[in-house]
């Protein structure tokens, strides 16, 4: 019986703040997984990760043109530097409706640049989840990154642990 935090990342924001949020959620005794997307759908050579009895499922994305990324996207991301998320994601794993959010406490995060018209991939992310039949336990939240390529501030990381933290409490 474990958490999951299943994460999409470009530059590695993401992939940090998914890393705080775990760290937040295992300060509260719930042993977790932290799994990169690709290796959840077992991109490439692969092999898909098997979950069994998740208690607790948050799923987090960067933003990109004010939702989640797609296939365009990533290819853009691509052009900009060397990526973690290259070869999927979050949109074709929830497209192939993942047994595992269904009846699961779920929560849905993202990064962005924190301007007023960012956008926010969470809203969306936390969408697919419910039409998933998961059980959304927090609102959709945007953790802040610096820069399109530069990760979150220590203050988001810390704000990302805390709200890990919670999600323990809410799901009960
Ligand atoms: C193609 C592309 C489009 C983007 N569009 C947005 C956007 O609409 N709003 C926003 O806040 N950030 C946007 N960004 C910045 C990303 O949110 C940022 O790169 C991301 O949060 C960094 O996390 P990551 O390293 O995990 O990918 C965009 C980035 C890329 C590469």
């Amino acid at each position: 019986m474990t958490a999951m935090v299943v994460f999409e990342s470009m530059f590695g924001g993401t992939q940090a703040i998914a890393e705080a949020v775990a760290a937040g959620i295992a300060s509260c005794g719930l042993p977790v997984d932290v799994v990169e997307v690709g290796r959840v759908v077992g991109a490439g050579e692969r092999t898909p990760w098997r979950a069994t009895d998740v208690l607790l499922l948050a799923v987090g994305g960067p933003t990109h043109l004010r939702g989640m990324s797609t296939n365009d996207s990533r290819t853009q991301a691509r052009a900009h530097a060397p990526t973690v998320s290259g070869l999927t994601g979050l949109d074709r794993w929830l497209s192939s409706a993942p047994d595992l959010v269904a009846d699961t406490p779920v929560a849905a995060f993202d990064t962005a640049w924190g301007t007023p018209d960012s956008g926010s991939a969470a809203h969306a992310i936390a969408e697919r989840l419910q039409a998933l039949s998961g059980k959304l336990v927090a609102p959709p939240t945007s953790f802040e990154v610096a820069g399109t390529t530069t990760g979150p501030t220590d203050a988001e990381l810390e704000r990302a642990f805390g709200w890990g933290a919670t999600l323990v409490s809410a799901r009960a």
